[in-house]
């Protein structure tokens, strides 16, 4: 079991941003989600856990290590997915690895053949091995990006929006290794998708403004909204007016009709009470920041 462990971190960018406002946060073995709006801070956090910037207060420890004062103790433990690698040569997969392998310190030869095979066998591109990277779908450049992540044993791997773009058979696959790879290691999954959340995490932040908002377990943390969930089909205007009075927490069309939910301990008449969802949680969260 490893145990990464945040406390009281914030950071200030020279701008006066405030991107990591007091965070405090136990990240055990599994998946943890790390989920909330565009610039709620999640890019900030990451950059900071993996040593690419200083806070200007707090504490990261790894496995009872001090971080912040020695970052090649999390360095080495380190596999980074980053949303898009932006480049990809006209080198084979084996070859990309085989170059990566090295830059992360895996000098020899036989291990590094052994573990880059091992690898390509567990994303499933084996067969796909000696074909350029750059003719890949993208659904096996994730793949790949996994693999690379993995090379040299991490105990930590952080990534970030990694479904974007994949269609869903892409996406189920792309999940379902990382929930394999997630029994043994430190997974930090950064996205502003609740549905991977939900499907994936054991644990889960939600993040805004610098600030973590709520965290736990998903589960447990939808039952507490258990009862407060109400909701209703209603037409543009009536819901300018529920607007006013009541605290929307979303409104998506289904089958071409717009229906809202609502979150309070009562529902207006006419409204029914449904079973909460992390959907939920995550809006009503954002809406009491
Ligand atoms: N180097 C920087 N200098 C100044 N401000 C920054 C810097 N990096 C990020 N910010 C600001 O800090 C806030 C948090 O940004 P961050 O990128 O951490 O959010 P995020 O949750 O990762 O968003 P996204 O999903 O869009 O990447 C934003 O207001 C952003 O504009």
């Amino acid at each position: 079991m490893h145990q990464l462990s945040i406390q009281n971190l914030q950071k200030t960018y020279a701008n006066g941003v405030k991107a990591i406002n007091n965070i405090s946060l136990a990240i055990g073995t599994g998946i943890f989600g790390l989920l909330g709006p565009n610039g709620a801070g999640k890019s900030s956090l990451m950059k900071t856990i993996v040593g690419l910037q200083k806070p200007d207060s707090g504490q990261i420890t790894f496995n009872g290590a001090d971080v912040l004062a020695d970052p090649t103790a999390v360095k080495r433990h380190l596999g980074f997915l980053p949303q898009d690698f932006g480049v990809y040569p006209k080198t084979s997969a084996y070859d990309l690895l085989n170059h990566l392998a090295i830059l992360k310190g895996v000098t020899n030869s036989a291990e590094r053949k052994e573990q880059i095979l091992a690898l390509l066998d567990k994303v499933n591109l084996y067969q796909h091995r000696k074909k350029e990277v750059h003719t890949f779908s993208g659904g096996m450049r994730q793949r790949f990006g996994v693999a690379q992540a993995l090379l040299g044993n991490p105990k930590i791997v952080i990534v970030d929006e990694p479904t974007a773009g994949l269609d869903p058979e892409e996406r189920n696959r792309f999940n379902s290794l990382l929930s394999e790879i997630g029994e043994d290691i430190i997974i930090i999954l950064s996205t502003h998708l609740v549905e991977d959340v939900r499907n994936l995490c054991s644990k889960m932040a939600i993040m805004n403004n610098g600030t973590v908002l709520a965290q736990g377990n998903p589960e447990v943390l939808i039952a507490q909204l258990d009862g407060k969930i109400w909701q209703k089909q209603v037409t543009r205007s009536e819901l300018k007016t529920y607007k006013q009075d009541h605290t929307v927490i979303s409104s998506q069309f289904i089958a071409g009709k717009m229906s809202i939910r609502l979150s309070g301990d009562q529902g207006p008449d006419s409204f029914i009470s449904v079973a909460p969802t992390l959907e939920d949680v995550y809006f009503a969260t954002l809406n009491q920041d």
